[in-house]
């Protein structure tokens, strides 16, 4: 027996849902086939809705046609052109889409006119999209879409979500669903207010001068700049590419992870720990509800009041049947949650407030899909550059079938559906991980009980920052591409929404924003990140890790311009034909031509010592080396006080440029280090001197060794001004890195202007303490640190900040020194302001030498 065409079966499922058996659909799935001429995708719209009509009709004219004949008045109505609608539709002009009105899949409100027997009814049909134009959906305002760099104040209405009462709407499949009474506070956070707008003095980022952030700390260690062009293991470039003929070389990093690394689970959006706090986000208050270490975004409640329970919630309004209606204030709107026996979950949203309009026209729903996100990226900083309005609907579906399940208890196996055919499978309970929506925070390990709970968290969007769907296709493509990847991985990668601009949803954790929740693990603060683990260690007091997600790589936040295009990239950029380990080819490939002709790296992956030399005494002594100047420094511009100071200049960066995925050697090619990910043991420990946590290693290293990348988010420094601005508590433990290599050619917009943020999002670098002391067109990178001396096990890693202590006008937070170094540059200050140097801090890392 063949197997049944997987379409027919979901029109089974489907109408088994809602009671209807496969006896019934048959027949009249057979007539819609050939009157759409096996047009399936008309059928299968809105949840085949076209199909439960006429079956309905089917039935009720066949009943009415029994009653007239046992009456002996059979009707003579005449026969009605069905094959019209589906030219309507072809046109068009019309399509049948959801509507308040109109009847629901569960067929409760469906009307039926009477049809002859074999008749499709054409009138319901007929009836159907007429009654769309007369009663439409809210009319989505016809503006172009924003770009996502705009801010947009945010729409403030609540949904009420109250349930209906009528449990016979449920239809012949209908069943009582747990009642539930919810409210969702669609505030999305505010934007953040630029300062102008604050009339507040406005706060740059401390810049050392040249003199006073080279170190005369002797320490022997350092760090270099691995200057890459990658971003979530993708090779990244900017807008205009001169890679191959500069000094300053961009580093195309390969799908830079180690095979071990689970890269494509870097969190796209960043939840941020304030915003909640403040009371913007749309889910502030929301109870988050966890299932087998996945995270379902629930409702949210309004006035405090929380609803989600779907048990008490629904005692409130004593409903009785499954359906639930989310009423935006204004009522224009009605979200209707049906749910059946078998664990079907319908929404249907319908909109009332172009009903009687004459113009209205039921759009496509790509178009509506579309305009959707478009106006949610554009509107709301709380969502994934990936947000597809599929998805949210999905995602309504598991809190339903999760508030249905734990009312009801059942642990059948689920399949939640969404009228826009969103099918997800639950685990026991309902909602599962299992498509790719991995807890991020737990991760299967065991979390340190004493996590310090700082203030909720804030969601942030991040952008994926292409410039156009190709791009972000070919991204994605590759990424899917990854051998690494397993078949479930590339599976997920593939079956993760892709949203009406075509962008593929790379898999990624779920962040709930009621509190920070980065529960680290002692064992593991990586969770199973990074190749080795990274322990925690605390002999000193009974400090808890500070919270914080733990990110193997660089998240993009929302306006940064990190333009990444594996098309754009030529095969002058990249030495397509290297073969096998480049370190051992007698031809150089072109990676090494960007780095002078010679590959940084030994054979024993450590930085050779007269790369490693020249950094140390760039980083020393910035004046001697060069620098580069903006004609208008977007640090300068970022503090919007209506002065613009001038550059105080930016050191001129020397990059690696290691192999990547369009070379064509191997894997465990030698010009690949840093995308190996760490490869030392490394330890967070609490320091016996004062300065919190650091990071040691727990294994001797020789000089030149590669320690970890510097990650965090990446931000424009715009950004982070009105992060610092907004949350003052953040500069506490800040943690941004300058990323202005490119700096001084010309004026940078300001979503160039970049820098990474590790506070709330980042890896081991976030805890190196502070010791002692290209390409014109590339404004992002990667920065990695290495040592630059032999380093003892045991020892603390450090670098220097390239803190101006000197400098006390920035008001962000002060430290007192504690490195110990004879030339500690605070060692006269009893308290300095302090703020990580934007400017050099991330040039220099100087590993701390024992008792200095
Ligand atoms: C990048 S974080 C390093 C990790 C940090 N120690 C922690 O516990 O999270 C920078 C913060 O560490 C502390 N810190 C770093 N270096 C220090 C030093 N040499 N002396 C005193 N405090 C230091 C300061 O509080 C600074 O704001």
């Amino acid at each position: 027996m063949p197997p049944p065409n997987p379409r027919v079966a979901k029109a089974f499922r489907a109408m088994k849902g809602l009671g209807i058996s496969e006896e019934k659909v048959k027949p009249v799935l057979k007539k819609l086939l050939k009157l759409y001429d096996k047009n399936w995708e008309l059928i299968e719209e809105e949840n085949y809705r076209v199909l439960a009509d006429l079956i309905f009709e089917t039935e009720e004219a066949l009943r009415e046609k029994k009653d007239l004949e046992n009456d002996g008045q059979m009707d003579n109505e005449p026969e009605r052109p069905l094959k019209r609608l589906r030219l309507r539709y072809q046109e068009g002009q019309a399509s049948p889409s959801l509507n308040t009105s109109s009847p629901s899949l569960d067929g409760m409100t469906l009307k039926r006119p009477k049809v002859e027997e074999h008749e499709l009814p054409e009138s319901r049909l007929q009836h159907q999209s007429q009654s769309m134009i007369e009663s439409p959906p809210k009319r989505i305002e016809s503006q172009p879409p924003s770009t996502h760099s705009e801010m947009h104040p945010v729409s403030s209405k609540s949904l009420v979500v109250q349930e209906r009462s009528d449990p016979s709407r449920i239809g012949d499949a209908g069943r009582t669903q747990p009642a539930v009474m919810r409210r969702i506070n669609s505030n999305p956070i505010s934007s953040p207010m630029r300062l102008r707008d604050r009339g507040k003095e406005p706060l740059a980022p401390q810049i050392a001068s040249r003199e006073k952030s080279s170190s005369s700390d002797k320490s022997s260690h350092a760090v270099l700049f691995k200057e890459t062009t990658v971003e979530h293991g993708i090779v990244l470039l900017p807008r205009q590419k001169k890679m191959h003929n500069t000094p300053a070389l961009i580093t195309p990093k390969e799908e830079p992870f180690t095979d071990d690394v689970s890269q494509f689970e870097v969190p796209l959006a960043v939840i941020h720990p304030e915003v909640l706090h403040v009371g913007h986000s749309s889910f502030e208050n929301g109870p988050r509800h966890k299932q087998h270490g996945s995270e379902i975004l629930p409702s949210n409640s309004v006035n405090g009041e929380d609803k989600t329970d779907g048990v008490s919630a629904s005692s409130n309004e004593t409903r009785s049947n499954c359906e639930l209606s989310i009423i935006p204030d204004e009522s224009s709107a009605t979200l209707e949650v049906g749910s059946s026996s078998f664990g079907e979950v319908k929404i249907s949203l319908s909109c009332k407030a172009a009903a009687g309009s004459p113009d209205f026209r039921m759009p496509s729903l790509d178009a509506l899909l579309k305009l959707m996100e478009d106006k949610c990226l554009s509107s709301y900083k709380v969502l994934d550059p990936n947000f597809c309005v599929t998805k949210l609907m999905s995602d309504m579906c598991a809190c339903a079938l999760e508030l249905g399940s734990a009312f009801t208890n059942e642990s059948q196996e689920t399949v939640i559906e969404t009228s826009i055919d969103i099918m997800e499978k639950s685990g026991v309970n309902g909602a599962s991980d299992d498509r790719g929506m991995p807890s991020y925070s737990l991760n299967g390990s065991v979390d340190k009980p004493c996590v310090a709970q700082k203030a909720p968290p804030q969601l942030l969007r991040l952008s994926a920052a292409c410039n156009d769907v190709d791009d972000h296709m070919q991204l994605c493509k590759d990424i899917i591409s990854d051998e690494r990847l397993t078949e479930q991985e590339k599976e997920q990668n593939g079956l993760e929404c892709t949203n009406s601009r075509g962008l593929v949803v790379i898999q990624q954790p779920r962040f709930i924003p009621d509190g920070i929740r980065a529960l680290h693990d002692v064992n593991d603060i990586a969770k199973g990140q990074e190749r080795l683990t990274i322990s925690l260690a605390n002999e000193i007091n009974s400090e808890c890790l500070p919270s914080f997600y733990y990110i193997p790589q660089n998240v993009v936040f929302q306006n940064a311009n990190v333009n990444f295009s594996l098309a754009r990239i030529g095969g002058d950029s990249c030495c397509a034909t290297c073969f096998g380990d480049c370190l051992l080819s007698s031809a150089l490939c072109a990676c090494a031509h960007e780095t002078g002709g010679n590959f940084v790296y030994t054979l024993e992956g450590l930085v050779k010592e007269e790369f490693l030399d020249k950094c140390i005494s760039m980083n020393r002594d910035p004046q001697k080396h060069c620098l580069s100047y903006c004609k208008e420094c977007p640090l300068e511009r970022s503090k919007d006080d209506g002065i613009l100071e001038p550059c105080k200049g930016h050191l001129v960066r020397k990059f690696i440029k290691e192999c990547w995925s369009k070379c064509g050697c191997s894997k465990q090619c030698g010009n690949r280090v840093v995308q190996r990910g760490i490869n030392c043991n490394l330890q967070v420990f609490m320091t016996p001197e004062g300065k919190g946590w650091g990071l040691r290693t727990l294994e001797n290293l020789p000089k030149g060794a590669f320690v970890c990348e510097y990650v965090g988010e990446v931000l424009t420094s715009a950004e982070l001004y009105e992060r610092i601005l907004r949350i003052p508590s953040s500069a506490e433990r800040a943690y941004p890195v300058l990323l202005d290599a490119d700096w001084g050619s010309g004026v940078l917009k300001d979503e160039e202007a970049l820098c990474l943020y590790a506070t709330y999002y980042g890896n081991v670098a976030r805890f190196v303490n502070h010791s002692g002391g290209g390409n014109p067109d590339h404004h992002y990178y990667h920065l990695a640190l290495f040592t630059t001396r032999k380093v003892e096990a045991s020892e603390e890693l450090t670098w220097d900040y390239g803190i101006d202590f000197d400098d006390n006008d920035h008001p962000v937070k002060a430290f007192r020194c504690r490195c110990g170094s004879k030339f500690c540059r605070n060692i006269k200050r009893s308290s300095s302001k302090y703020f990580i140097d934007l400017d050099t801090g991330y040039d220099l890392a100087q590993m701390k030498e024992n008792g200095q």
